[in-house]
């Protein structure tokens, strides 16, 4: 059952759960981002979009810690982690999917899900061959159900579809605690049966978890977001409701209408 607004922010605390403020970053002489600031309130679901070359991924690897913002800060659930390592900010509860497979497709959908939640619990480094751990494995089995993999969880990832295994991807990003996602292009790829089901997994995920979604098609990204964010050449060019965006004249000339590769 999809869970409203208000619920959801209200299950969420206070902070923001990301606050860029004045963020640029060069390479070289290319500015792949000028002066981005953006507002992301615990628990909203928000989808960046823009061409190619906007800066989206650079946005997301700013955030992540993959990437150094050469100006600006980041503020992680009031926590300022702009000079943070990507590790410490998945400790405080980011995670991130990304466009290209990272999963084990000779284990079976159960074991990469225990995986996942095996590397972000406490005691992974253990030099003891550790048992299976039963709390885990149920965090693991309600994870597949979430992503809608219960039914093949013992099945060999190379066996899924493509479909299945983006859904993978997003059960692996909800191993552990996670209070914020970053997803990149979950929809690339789909079918429509496919796109509907990752719809229906995004809108019900848990209330206090939020995200922002890189998406190129932009009836998932308008279907599972509540604002959104326009990008053009690493800057922010319009921010808005979807239906605010979706009527917008100057978006649908730069983005729906040619300007979109
Ligand atoms: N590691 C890098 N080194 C040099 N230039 C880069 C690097 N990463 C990105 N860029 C440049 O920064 C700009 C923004 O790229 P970015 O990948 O962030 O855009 P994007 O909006 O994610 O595009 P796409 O939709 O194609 O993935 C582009 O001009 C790109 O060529």
């Amino acid at each position: 059952m999809a869970v409203s607004v208000a619920q959801r922010l209200s299950a969420a605390g206070t902070a923001n759960a990301l606050e860029l403020r004045g963020v640029t970053r060069m390479f070289g002489a290319l500015a792949a981002l000028t002066d981005v600031s953006l507002t992301v309130r615990p628990g909203e679901r928000r989808a960046v979009l823009g061409s190619n070359g906007a800066g989206k991924t650079t946005l997301f690897n700013c955030i992540t810690g993959d990437f150094l913002p050469t100006l600006g800060t980041i503020r992680l659930f009031g926590e300022d982690v702009t000079e943070f390592p990507a590790y410490e900010r998945i400790r405080r509860g980011l995670r991130r999917t990304y466009q290209i497979s990272l999963l084990f497709t000779g284990l079976s959908v159960l074991d990469n899900i225990y995986l996942a939640c095996r590397g972000v619990s406490r005691g992974r480094f253990s030099l003891i061959r550790p048992r299976r751990n039963e709390a885990l494995m149920h965090s693991a089995e309600q994870l597949a159900t979430a992503v809608h993999l219960i039914d093949v969880r013992d099945t060999k990832v190379a066996e899924l579809s493509y479909g299945q295994q983006r859904q993978l991807e997003i059960a692996l990003a909800l191993a552990g605690a996670p209070r914020f996602i970053l997803f990149d292009e979950p929809a690339a790829g789909l079918s429509p049966t496919e796109r509907r089901e990752l719809i229906e997994i995004l809108t019900n995920l848990p209330a206090h978890i939020g995200y922002i979604i890189i998406e190129h098609d932009m009836d998932v990204a308008l279907r599972v977001s509540e604002s959104v964010t326009m990008m053009h050449n690493g800057r922010i060019f319009k921010e808005g409701r979807p239906s605010e965006i979706e009527s917008d004249p100057e978006v649908q000339e730069l983005y729906l209408g040619g300007g979109h590769g």
